[in-house]
């Protein structure tokens, strides 16, 4: 059974149509990654996979009981916050030490657990969150955008640390990633939104298309050449069928 199932999930939010009939399904242990221009609709996605946003239409099954850890794209904690990382995981339910630990070490930032919040990097606070989302041994891992704003090793070893979650806890990961060497490396499928689903397919299939060989052959200009691609408007002139996409090379011009 998927653990997440979506039909034709619409969202509308302040009367603009932000997600339009979005049909994706997620199965267990997969790593699905999401990518698509600022304001496309990915971390609303999320969010309504959740059901932290209300459906205009269409539906989202959740396997009953599922599991679900969510890394935010941000958390602003004000330093001056006296709060330590083991009180933060311990909210709004306490935990125990043991687990906490287990948490922050599957994290990589296992010795953590006596600092202030407020004082952490960046990278340290996007591992506390990335704990914290495994305290509840999730079988799915949401995570919008978790490394933005990380240098690239410090990118690095949290997805190595996603990576090992997996492996351990055996979850399903959907992510938000501008990280184009991640998507195109350790995602199982990629996603790419605009509103609606523009494309799709496995990284290979992706990485076939024009756009992502600009991007190796040309840098960082590769990777707005990805996000430029054939970005079509929103109109649907088919009958709302499935989105045939299979490369991001296409357009539907
Ligand atoms: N509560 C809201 N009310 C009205 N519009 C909203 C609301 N939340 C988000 N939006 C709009 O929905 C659109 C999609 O936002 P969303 O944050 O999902 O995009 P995104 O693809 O995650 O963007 P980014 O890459 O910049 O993080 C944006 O135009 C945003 O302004």
């Amino acid at each position: 059974m998927s653990l997440i199932d979506a039909r034709d999930l619409t969202v509308r939010l302040g009367g603009t149509l932000i997600l339009d009939r979005v049909s994706l399904s997620v199965e267990p242990g997969e790593i699905i990654t999401i990518v698509g221009p600022n304001g496309s609709g990915k971390s609303t996605l999320l969010r309504a996979l959740i059901g932290a946003v209300p459906l205009a239409s269409g539906s989202v099954t959740r396997a009953p009981g599922l599991r679900i850890g969510y890394v935010p794209q941000r958390l602003h904690v004000d330093p001056s916050l006296p709060l330590t990382v083991r009180r933060f995981l311990s909210l709004p339910r306490p935990e125990a030490d043991a687990a906490i630990a287990d948490a922050l070490s599957r994290a990589g930032v296992e010795g953590l657990a006596g600092r202030q919040v407020g004082a952490l990097s960046g990278g340290q606070l996007q591992r506390v969150l990335l704990a914290r989302a495994l305290l509840g041994r999730p079988q799915l891992l949401m995570l919008d955008e978790p490394t933005q704003g990380l240098d690239q090793p410090a990118s690095a070893a949290f997805y190595r640390a996603i990576e090992a979650a997996r492996a351990d806890l055996g979850c399903a990961v959907v992510m938000v990633s501008h990280d184009l060497h991640v998507v195109m490396s350790a995602s199982d499928r990629v996603i790419c939104l605009n509103t609606h689903i523009c494309c799709e397919g496995h990284p290979e299939v992706v990485a076939s298309a024009p756009a992502y060989r600009a991007l190796f052959g040309d840098g960082t200009m590769g990777t707005l050449a990805l996000y430029r691609h054939h970005h079509h408007g929103h109109s649907h002139d088919d009958d709302g069928g499935p989105v045939p996409a299979q490369g991001c090379d296409h357009d539907h011009s």
